[in-house]
């Protein structure tokens, strides 16, 4: 009998906004944990995703795209990003097919580059769907010069998709491949190490983002107040009530969340809520508040409250 190795640890996906990266870590974990927008820049903390398999566990943490920084907030965000890095085992840089690649993937793989301690670096070509083949094998070609031109070798470069489960298996092979011989970190079953307040709070900010435009993305945060067992339910038939704040920066902002005579407000938890049950497996009252605190983006006092 063959001794196999038992392969740990931890990666992460980078990219510009948009590129795919939360999900693909959604579509590897098999649930939905990262939150995924079409809106660009929504991915802020760094949620974890568990692929565990019988050779080994692979660990994806989510991290915000870096950026040049305009604010207080955008400037914790890089610091995140690059320690980050500096953990992780892998870095899967997301290039997708359907764009060319520009300033904005040469500086984030340069930043990867320049670290000391250096991950593996793999690209994943994403969105391989939405183009031909023959753009594929030239988006290819582009990711070739670009480690030449950068002096990186990649860990390996693999074209798929996330949405039309293109390649997935190889994505999951190569980078579990690329991980050192370890232990299992968490328990087999185990999806997300973050705490729940956490993915409840994704999940309220991912509602509230659907349909929404320009500066309002950037200008939502959620805070979680409290959330408690119903006290005269049964065992069997529990009950939780979330309470909730969706916080904006503008009084404009707090009319647009909360929309005509609470029509939006309500949509956003009525979407929240289907989502959080999922997530628990137990039903919730979602009770939601709108605040707002000007300027949260620029002030240390408020960024701290609100877990940045
Ligand atoms: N057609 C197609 N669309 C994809 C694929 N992967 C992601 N998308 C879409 O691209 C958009 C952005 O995907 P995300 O996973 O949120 O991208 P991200 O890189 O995490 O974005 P940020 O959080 O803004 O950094 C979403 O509308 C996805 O549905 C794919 O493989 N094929």
């Amino acid at each position: 009998m063959t001794e196999t190795t038992y392969r740990s640890g931890f990666a992460c996906f980078v990219g510009r906004p948009n590129a795919g990266k939360s999900t693909l870590t959604n579509a590897l974990v098999g649930q939905k944990i990262a939150i995924a927008s079409s809106k660009p820049q929504t991915t802020r903390h760094a949620v974890r995703g568990i692929v565990t398999r019988e050779d080994g566990q692979l660990v994806l943490i989510d991290t915000p795209g870096l950026h040049r920084p305009r604010t207080l907030l955008g400037e914790r965000l890089n610091d995140l990003v690059r320690e980050t890095w500096a953990e992780v085992d892998v870095v899967g840089v997301c290039l997708p097919c359907d764009q060319r690649i520009g300033p904005g993937d040469r500086y984030i793989v340069s930043q990867i580059a320049e670290l000391r301690n250096k991950p593996k670096i793999v690209v994943l070509a994403t969105k391989t769907d939405l183009v031909s083949k023959a753009r594929v094998l030239s988006h290819l070609v582009d990711v070739g010069k670009l480690g030449e031109e950068l002096g990186i070798e990649w860990a390996d470069v693999i074209p798929c998709s996330a949405t039309e489960d293109d390649q997935l298996d190889v994505v999951a092979d190569v980078l579990m491949g690329l991980l050192p011989e370890g232990p299992m970190y968490y328990p087999d079953g185990e999806i997300t190490d973050e705490p729940e307040e956490t993915l409840i709070a994704e999940l309220i900010r991912e509602a509230a983002l659907e349909g929404v435009r320009d500066e309002l993305p950037h200008s939502i945060a959620v805070m979680i107040d409290e959330i408690i067992p119903r006290a005269d339910r049964p065992e069997d038939k529990p009950l939780l009530d979330v309470f909730a704040t969706l916080v904006v920066e503008r009084d404009s902002q707090k009319g647009i969340v909360i929309g005509h005579r609470g029509s939006r407000l309500k949509e956003i938890g009525t979407e929240a809520r289907q989502q959080i049950n999922r997530l628990l497996g137990t039903p919730v009252h979602l009770s939601l508040h709108v605040k707002v605190l000007k300027e949260w983006q620029r002030d240390s006092k408020h960024l701290n409250r609100l877990g940045f």
